[in-house]
Parts: structure tokens; sequence; C-alpha cells
């Protein structure tokens, strides 16, 4: 069997280092670039996961480019939503129509553009909660979960099949992995949460604690909430009401203190970041289907202009 992972950062590192463990000899490859491909293939990649512990793996082989691999059975992308339509161009020679591609990111689309740049294999949508990243020596998860949800719209019977087994050969290496019987809407009830949680921290560049705090603040996170969910009621997706009151409770009692986003600790680091995934997305959607997004709107210029002042665009 081969299994390749593009994009060995928080996310990719963590279900790369699983799988390479448990598929050692299955010929797992890790499309890694210049540094830590050359730390890789001498000293392997180090994982520290709250969740699984430590595993320092060796895959079959990392490449700097999945441009001549030969054709894979199953190609996990975790790369940021920058880089992915890049990405994809690499991946035509090693996909083909048995070729199972999921996609781990965040954002709305992404399984979307994955199957329009590809336009071959089995692309599926997922969605992963956890929080993990990559330092120059390892890969790093925090807290006691790490969950992903895999599925498609409208699956035949052979791609159920095909779903159903992708999620065990992942379940087997220790990622916990679940089959969504409605993926759309699961993706949803995760990135409304995105539009606020990730924006908020970023905005203020500050963990949820002093967010919620803060009663302004914590009012316009809520309007964050509900612009995001006006979209998907907008765009039909089986989005609920308890959904959104679930995010929100979680807002005010669940998420921890000093929990943190990727957007915040992107932007934070003055990296290049996936601004226009969670708020230039609802946006142009907000506009395209007649929706206000007035508040989105508001802190989507803001920021695009810090990032401008910063020479990131
Ligand atoms: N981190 C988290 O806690 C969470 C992240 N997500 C989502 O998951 C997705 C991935 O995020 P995350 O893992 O944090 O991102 P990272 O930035 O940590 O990792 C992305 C990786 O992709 C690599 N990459 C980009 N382009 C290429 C290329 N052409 N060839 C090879 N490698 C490439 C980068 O390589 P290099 O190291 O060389 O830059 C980097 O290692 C995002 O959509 C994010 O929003 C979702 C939930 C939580
Ligand atoms: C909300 C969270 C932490 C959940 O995994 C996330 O998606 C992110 O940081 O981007």
């Amino acid at each position: 069997m081969r299994i390749t992972v593009l994009g060995l950062g928080g996310v990719g590192g963590y279900v790369g280092a699983l799988l390479a463990d448990q598929y050692k000899n299955e010929e797992v490859t890790f499309v890694m670039r210049g540094e830590r491909a050359a730390r890789t293939r001498e000293q392997g990649l180090l994982l520290k996961s709250d969740y699984r512990g430590t595993h320092l793996v060796h895959p079959a082989q990392v490449v700097e480019s999945a441009e001549g691999l030969p054709v894979q059975d199953y190609v996990i992308v975790c790369v940021k939503n920058y880089s992915l339509e890049e990405v994809c161009r690499t991946l035509s020679g090693c996909v083909d129509d048995h070729t199972i591609v999921i996609p781990i990111m965040n954002g709305a689309d992404p399984g979307d553009r994955v199957r329009q740049y590809l336009g071959k294999g089995l692309v599926l949508d997922s969605l992963i909660y956890i929080v993990a990243f990559r330092t120059p020596e390892e890969i790093v998860q925090q807290g006691n979960f790490a969950k992903v949800f895999i599925g498609k719209k409208n699956p035949s019977e052979v791609e159920q099949e095909k779903i159903a087994k992708a999620a065990e050969l992942m379940a087997a290496a220790g990622v916990d992995c679940f089959v969504a019987d409605d993926i759309e809407a699961a993706i949803w009830r995760k990135y409304i949460l995105n539009c606020a949680y990730n924006v908020s921290t970023a905005y203020y560049n500050s963990p949820i604690g002093p967010i919620r705090a803060d009663k302004a603040r914590a009012e316009e996170y809520e309007k964050l909430v509900y612009e995001a969910y006006a979209v998907a009621l907008a765009k039909k997706i089986h989005v609920e009401q308890k959904d959104i009151d679930h995010i929100i409770w979680r807002f005010y009692y669940d998420h921890a203190e000093n929990a943190s986003s990727s957007l915040q600790r992107d932007m934070g680091a003055g990296r290049v970041s996936e601004l226009d995934t969670f708020c230039g997305y609802i946006v142009q959607e907000g506009h395209r289907l007649g929706v206000p997004v007035p508040v989105m709107e508001r802190m989507y210029g803001e920021m695009k202009e810090r990032e401008v002042k910063a020479g990131l665009r």
C-alpha cells in the first residue's frame, strides 16, 4: 500500500507520524521541504503528542515534491489553504481514479477546490479538531483530543465503502477518525466556530479568556457566529440553531482560558495567514448571496491592512 502525506506541519505531522508508525511495512512517503526534510531523512520525525504519546518515525521515503511519485492509494494533504492550489499541481502524476485524496484542513471548501484542481481520484471532504504545531525539531500536539471526520456529499455505495476503509486505515493508526453522515454540515459547524474563534483571537491577539471576559468583545464574537450562520443558511447547509447555541456555549463555558487558534499563532508570529479562509470567504459569500456580514467585513478589512503593512500581501 502506498500512502503519501503532503504538508508535515502541525496537522500533517500528527497524522503522518501515526500513519508512518503503524504502516512501517508499507510505503509511506512524506513530502517535506528544505531543512526539515533533511532532518527527517537523517533523524526521523518526532511527534510529541499529549493524546497519543511520543513517536519517532522513519517513513519509507521523504521527498521534496510529489512530482515523480508513483500512483498512490492514499494522498493526505495537510497544507495551509493558500498553498493548496500549488501543491495540487504536483499531484497529477500520483493520483489516478482509484486514489483516495483527503485534504485535512480548515475552511469550507478545500474538498471542492481539490476536486477542481485535480479532476480525478476520489477526493473526500474532512475536518479536524486538534491543537498542533511544528517547531524545527518536532511536531507538538496539545490537549487530550484530536478528532477527524471524513465523508463526501451523496456518495455512491462503492464510495461509501472506500470512505469507511479510509476511516479504518486512520483509526488503526490511532488517528480518531469518524465517517460523518452529513460532512458538509459537520464542516460548517466547525467552520462557523473558526469564523468567530480564530478571527477574534487573531484580531485581538489574545486567547479566549480575556475576550469572553470583555462584554463588547464577547458580543462581537456572538455576532461573528451569527453572520457565518446566516451565510451557511443562505447556502442551504444543514446547520441548526442548536449547533449555534453549542458554539456560543463553548465560547463562554468550555474553551480554556488560554485557548488560542492557528490564525492567531500565524498572525501573531508575522507569518502569511489563512485570513482569506476565515474572513475573506464569508465576506465574499455574504456579498454574493446578499447576506449582510458587517462585523466580519470590518475585522477582515483591518486585519488585511495589518498584513499589507507587514509586507505579507
Ligand atoms: N494547527 C492546528 O492546530 C490546526 C490546523 N488546522 C488546519 O489544518 C491545515 C494545516 O494547518 P497546520 O498543520 O497548522 O499548518 P502548518 O503551517 O503547520 O503546516 C503546513 C505544512 O505544509 C507544508 N507545505 C506547504 N507547501 C508545501 C509544498 N509545496 N511542499 C511540501 N510541503 C509544503 C509546510 O512546509 P514548511 O514546513 O516547509 O513550511 C508546512 O509544514 C490548515 O488549514 C489549518 O487551518 C485545523 C485545526 C487545527
Ligand atoms: C478551533 C481550532 C483550535 C480547533 O481545532 C482550530 O481549528 C484552529 O486553531 O485553527
